[in-house]
């Protein structure tokens, strides 16, 4: 914050710097390169406060609070930030680049990555008589009054060890103007508060937009990812005049999302962005990773594709069809006659892509659930026949010729996982699994790795992460899936579920005669059929080359290669003793087809696409 003129030996001194923090990994050097980091290669080192060359009453105030080892987002963080204090003059040429965009997950200690780095340069500018005035030198906005509180306390934890007398205040729209106005008397030095609550503060005048020019010179946004779900975004344009060139911006966030991109380029001037390996992917980023292993073909056909709900599974459909990527959703919401045809076309190649739910467990399932992992210890095709026979929608039935299992939502048990997976690599057939495993899902991905160390076969059993997916073939699909994942609606889903459902009831009588007289005939029903009447797209349906990465290009070459070595291309024409269940009313047909289920079973490969992106090459 404090920006004097950098002499030669600072200059040479800030290169050193920036030459440590960049061979420390996770630092992109330059905006365009984007969220980036070494993936988890390094060992994770200890960095003590010392070592960060913090100011002595903050190092004193962190022993005092029992803190001694910088957090990775802090060893990287702190001397990006007090980098750039140092090396950037006041001239406005000069100070491009030093904004920070600081991408961590939740609880990595981000509130003291900005607030150590704020506090030290507010220290020396007050220990050199240069604490600029009449408006606060910092603000910090977060998205609500309860963050406004824990950052409050977190800055006052840090300041109250300190000798030199700096003030942080919380502002929030609970407060009367009057409070208000006391409060940011003085002026503090640094100002906790909302967008919202800044913007207020500004028209009503209680602070002045000059009296903000001529002092600030820190902004932080926190809980960046929030910040526009709060519908913050008019409040922050607002303050867009008043913030002074000289300003240095630093935003944090728990997740990349679009929002953060829009603020980026929002607020932001040329911003190094500083991506830490653990962070998590939300609910669009498993869209857009779905998204890249079919259109580039990186997974081979079929593939099953497990989701926790049925929104979530019409929602999955709805958006594979806006890209040309047509698929069938199979849940217990459907008629059997339904469901049983839609596994029949599934089985025969009539489409490759089938999205299923896991049926809800009953109290007794769930003991069932406890046995079977004792059981996995001593058999899993033991256990895979009792959980044939105990789960929800695609209980007992045999997929054929399935050879990816995906969880695009992990399951909510081991025993899940092993009843999916075990719907691949049937009949000493080989199969793999790939899952998408979010940051949320951390606890339950360790419970199943723990659970395939106990079972037997270890040797074919193992979990790795996706070696075919890369970085940037993700990044490629990014904005077209953001995009069309926005457009898909709660709306939608409700009428395509409603819809299919209608359909579904509508043609189940027909079905059954139909399977009764003519189980030949597959495609009285095309259950992959489009739910939306709109044509797709161009520029969604094919990908231009020039977007696919060479490293993609081999890897699905190498899928397309293995499938036609396979020879498993064409579509099946089903025979008819492979529909062996009968369709007596007295028979369960679902049930009938597990009561046949073929022995053995054979699993190649679980692979992981973690949200940490460590899956990627
Ligand atoms: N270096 C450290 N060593 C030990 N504890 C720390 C360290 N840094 C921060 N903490 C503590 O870790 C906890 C989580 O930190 P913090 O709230 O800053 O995480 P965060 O990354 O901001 O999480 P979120 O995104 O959920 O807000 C806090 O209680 C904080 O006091």
């Amino acid at each position: 914050m404090s920006r004097v003129k950098p002499t030669p030996e600072m200059e040479e001194e800030a290169e050193e710097v920036r030459q440590e923090v960049e061979g420390a990994g996770g630092v992109e050097g330059s905006p365009d390169a984007g969220a980036g980091g070494e993936e988890g290669a390094e060992e994770e080192k200890e960095v003590s406060f010392d070592e960060l060359g913090l100011d002595e009453q903050l190092k004193r105030a962190l022993r005092k609070k029992g803190i001694a080892k910088a957090t990775p987002i802090q060893q990287e963080a702190i001397p990006l930030i007090l980098m750039f204090v140092i090396c950037n003059p006041i001239s406005y040429k000069a100070r491009e680049g030093k904004d920070v965009v600081a991408k961590a997950k939740t609880g990595s200690g981000k509130t003291f990555a900005y607030l150590l780095p704020l506090l030290h340069d507010l220290l020396k500018l007050s220990s050199e008589g240069r604490i600029r005035k009449p408006a606060p030198n910092a603000f910090i906005l977060v998205p609500t009054r309860e963050l406004c509180q824990q950052v409050y306390n977190e800055a006052s934890s840090l300041l109250e060890f300190c000798t030199s007398k700096l003030k942080v205040v919380q502002v929030t729209a609970s407060m009367s103007d009057k409070d208000i106005t006391v409060a940011l008397s003085g002026p503090p030095n640094i100002l906790v508060s909302t967008p919202a609550c800044v913007a207020t503060c500004i028209s009503k005048g209680i602070m002045r937009g000059s009296s903000i020019k001529e002092s600030l010179s820190m902004m932080i946004l926190d809980e960046a990812d929030l910040l526009l779900s709060y519908r913050c975004e008019d409040d922050l344009k607002a303050l867009i005049p008043h913030i002074p060139r000289s300003c240095q911006s630093i935003l944090m966030s728990a997740t990349s999302s679009s929002d953060v991109d829009k603020l980026t380029k929002l607020l932001l001037h040329n911003p190094f962005v500083l991506t830490l390996t653990e962070i998590s992917c939300d609910a669009k980023d498993k869209m857009l990773h779905i998204l890249a292993l079919l259109k580039f073909e990186l997974i081979q056909k079929k593939a099953l594709i497990f989701v926790n709900s049925i929104d979530a599974a019409f929602r999955l459909r709805l958006f594979l069809e806006k890209f040309g990527i047509r698929s069938a959703v199979l849940n217990a919401e459907l008629p059997q006659n339904s469901r049983l045809h839609i596994i029949e076309a599934f089985n025969a190649r009539l489409f490759d892509y089938l999205i299923a739910t896991d049926d809800a467990k009953t109290k007794e399932e769930k003991q069932t659930d406890k046995e079977n992992k004792k059981e996995a210890r001593v058999s899993r095709k033991h256990l895979q026949q009792t959980l044939d026979a105990e789960f929800g929608v695609v209980r007992g039935i045999d997929f054929k010729n399935v050879f990816t299992v995906v969880n695009f939502d992990m399951p909510p048990d081991p025993a899940g996982y092993v009843h999916r997976i075990g719907r691949t690599g049937r009949a000493n057939k080989t199969g793999a699994s790939v899952s998408l495993v979010s940051e949320e899902e951390s606890t339950i991905f360790e419970e199943i790795e723990h659970m395939l160390q106990d079972i037997e076969n270890k040797d074919t059993d193992c979990i790795s992460p996706f070696p075919l997916l890369t970085k940037d073939a993700v990044d490629s699909l990014r904005y077209r899936a953001q995009d069309v994942a926005r457009s898909v609606t709660t709306r939608d889903i409700h009428e395509a579920r409603r819809q299919d459902i209608k359909n579904e009831i509508l043609n189940s009588e027909k079905l059954k005669s139909h399977f009764e007289e003519n189980p030949r005939d597959l495609d009285l029903l095309k259950h992959d059929k489009l739910l939306s009447n709109k044509e797709i797209p161009a520029h969604l349906r094919d990908v231009p080359d020039y977007l696919i990465d060479p490293k993609t290009k081999e890897a699905s070459n190498v899928v397309k290669l293995s499938r036609a070595a396979m020879g498993i291309d064409k579509p099946q024409r089903r025979k008819r003793q492979g529909f062996k269940g009968g369709s007596g009313k007295s028979r369960d047909p679902l049930r009938t087809f597990s009561a046949e289920l073929p022995d053995g079973t054979v699993w190649d490969e679980h692979i992981v696409i973690s949200p940490d992106e460590q899956g990627y090459k």
